[in-house]
């Protein structure tokens, strides 16, 4: 097994990573004090709870925890205010106190969606996550939780940190290979801000990740779950630095948004607002090889480029006025600056954002 540490001032937290975590639940739940006075709620989606629920409330069951379930349609629309009040509604009936816990068991969808019931439930009370997708290495730790409005994503949420992450690799074994794809533009996403070395390693080993290779699988997702960790411990709430967690978002959440929530999926909309990000950096100067060697990585990963076909700029940019990182009228973009580090900048112009939306939309289709 794996860890990974998340420091956070006075309070820290653990991601175990490893298979056949789903079987341990319980004992992990009671060695972190998991408490067993009131119910656990776990919430899940109609995907996931066929294959992974029975079993986790067996184990947790099996260590004197009483558990209730409650399981949302799998995708994107399950992130929205009518879900979440759906999901309180259940908390409420099972009788969920100040000393109950949440369980999300899923994808970043889960993950978002449960942790602000957690985060807003009689004002907080505990969180476990237990991601069953790559790209959930990124969703599960850091606290950010949150339900999309129609118009901006993320929109409604809250900072809200979980008790402990349990991340067992056996569950990736059952997902559909486009979510495998969308994954591991995060995974990419965390070498091309941090670590070149690692965007380098993902690149040599792209076969190994998308044909879910255990072991490639443990390293990757501990490497993202560390670089994320660092970045999310030196900047909790997002105050600074924390926003380089954004590269290709900006792009990525408008293009989410305009083509109507699950239409394009997380990790390829920041694929292509990835080499967006790569293109706007290049037009100010930065190196010229930082957007070949960003296409070939996300290429390598069969993840899309280009916007799709009939996706207006005034739409898109419309969308990225509605977003949180716009602000006193400037749009603010993670650029890289090479291979493994990035910039945030803040003045970016509508024309230049204008000319890449152009160009994003004349590169090759993938999906
Ligand atoms: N909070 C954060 O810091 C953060 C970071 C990155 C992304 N996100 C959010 O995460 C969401 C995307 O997460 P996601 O890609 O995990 O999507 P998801 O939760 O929708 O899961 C992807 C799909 O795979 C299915 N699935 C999940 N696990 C499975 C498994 N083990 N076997 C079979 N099917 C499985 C789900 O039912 C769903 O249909 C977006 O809403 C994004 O905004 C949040
Ligand atoms: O944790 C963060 O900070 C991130 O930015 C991670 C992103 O991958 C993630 O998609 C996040 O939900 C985006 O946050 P938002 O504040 O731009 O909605
Ligand atoms: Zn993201």
């Amino acid at each position: 097994m794996r860890t990974v540490q998340v420091e956070l001032g006075d309070r820290s937290y653990p991601i175990y990573i490893g298979e056949g975590l789903l079987e341990r639940a319980g004992e992990l739940f009671a060695l972190h004090e998991i408490s067993r006075k009131s119910k656990l709620l776990i919430v899940t989606d109609d995907h996931i709870a066929p294959h992974y629920l029975a079993l986790l409330e067996d184990r947790l069951q099996a260590e004197g925890y009483q558990t209730k379930a409650h399981v949302v349609p799998g995708g994107e629309a399950s992130k929205s205010l009518q879900v979440y009040e759906e999901v309180m509604t259940t908390a409420i009936q099972a009788g969920l106190d100040r000393s109950s816990t949440v369980v999300a068991l899923g994808g970043g969808v889960v993950g978002d969606l449960a942790g602000f019931v957690a985060a807003t439930y009689m004002r907080g009370i505990d969180f476990v996550q237990i991601p069953t997708t790559i790209l959930a290495h990124d969703s599960s730790v850091g606290g950010k939780v949150a339900v999309n409005h129609p118009l901006a994503k993320n929109m409604i949420g809250a900072f809200h940190q979980p008790k402990l992450v349990l991340y067992d690799l056996n569950t990736l074994l059952t997902l559909p290979p486009r979510e495998v794809r969308s994954g591991l533009a995060e995974v990419v996403k965390h070498g091309l801000i941090w670590d070149e070395a690692f965007a380098g390693w993902c690149d040599e080993h792209a076969a190994e990740l998308l044909a879910l290779n255990l072991p490639a699988l443990g390293y990757a997702l501990e490497r993202g779950c560390s670089i994320k960790a660092q970045v999310v411990s030196g900047d909790e709430r997002e105050n600074g630095q924390r926003a380089i967690l954004n590269l290709g978002h900006t792009i990525g959440h408008a293009l989410e948004a305009v083509g109507g929530y699950g239409t394009l999926l997380h990790g390829e909309a920041i694929s292509i607002g990835m080499v967006g990000s790569a293109m706007l950096a290049v037009g100010r100067g930065k190196p010229a090889d930082i957007l070949p060697r960003t296409k070939s990585l996300l290429e390598k990963f069969e993840l899309p480029t280009a916007i799709p076909e009939g996706w207006e700029d005034e739409a898109i940019l419309s969308a990225m006025m509605h977003d949180k990182k716009f602000r006193e009228d400037q749009m603010v973009f993670v650029l890289p600056d090479r291979i493994g580090k990035v910039n945030i900048v803040k003045d970016m112009t509508v024309a230049e954002v204008k000319d890449v939306l152009g160009r994003l939309r004349e590169e090759k289709q993938h999906v």
